[in-house]
């Protein structure tokens, strides 16, 4: 993992996965991470990251007009549901980072640019 200045520069999804595979083992809640628990968990998630932008009508790009904690809270509902989403694929024996790659591949077949 590389830092520059306390900050996280890059990161993989495998590394993100060796994280979730250790904090589950340490405090021995693998039996709960099934594939259901861990899919409803991140649809939780998901509601409570819709909860930080519901009733406030459209939102501008960047957030210019929120509030530094609104979007430290905007930071760590994403993380929740980014992080069940790597533990449910890692615990379904999706390779993720490969899945998305070959998807993106399949979309640009699907969705062609369009010509100059
Ligand atoms: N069985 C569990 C419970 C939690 N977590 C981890 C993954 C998420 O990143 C985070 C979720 O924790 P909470 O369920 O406490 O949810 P919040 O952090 O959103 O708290 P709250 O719902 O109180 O806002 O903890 C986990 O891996 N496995």
């Amino acid at each position: 993992m590389e830092r520059e200045e306390g900050k996280v520069m890059d990161v993989s999804l495998k590394e993100l996965s060796r994280k979730l595979e250790e904090f589950a083992k340490e405090r021995d809640w693998e039996p709960y991470h099934s594939p259901r628990n861990l899919l409803l968990a991140m649809v939780g998630e998901v509601g409570e990251l819709s909860e930080i932008f519901m009733w406030r009508g459209e939102v501008a790009r960047g957030l210019p007009n929120w509030k530094e904690s609104d979007k430290e809270h905007l930071g760590e509902e994403l993380s929740d549901v980014l992080l069940y989403l790597i533990r449910l694929s890692d615990i379904c024996g999706i390779d993720l980072a490969d899945a998305a790659i070959k998807k993106i591949g399949k979309n640009a077949i699907k969705y062609p640019p369009k010509a100059p």
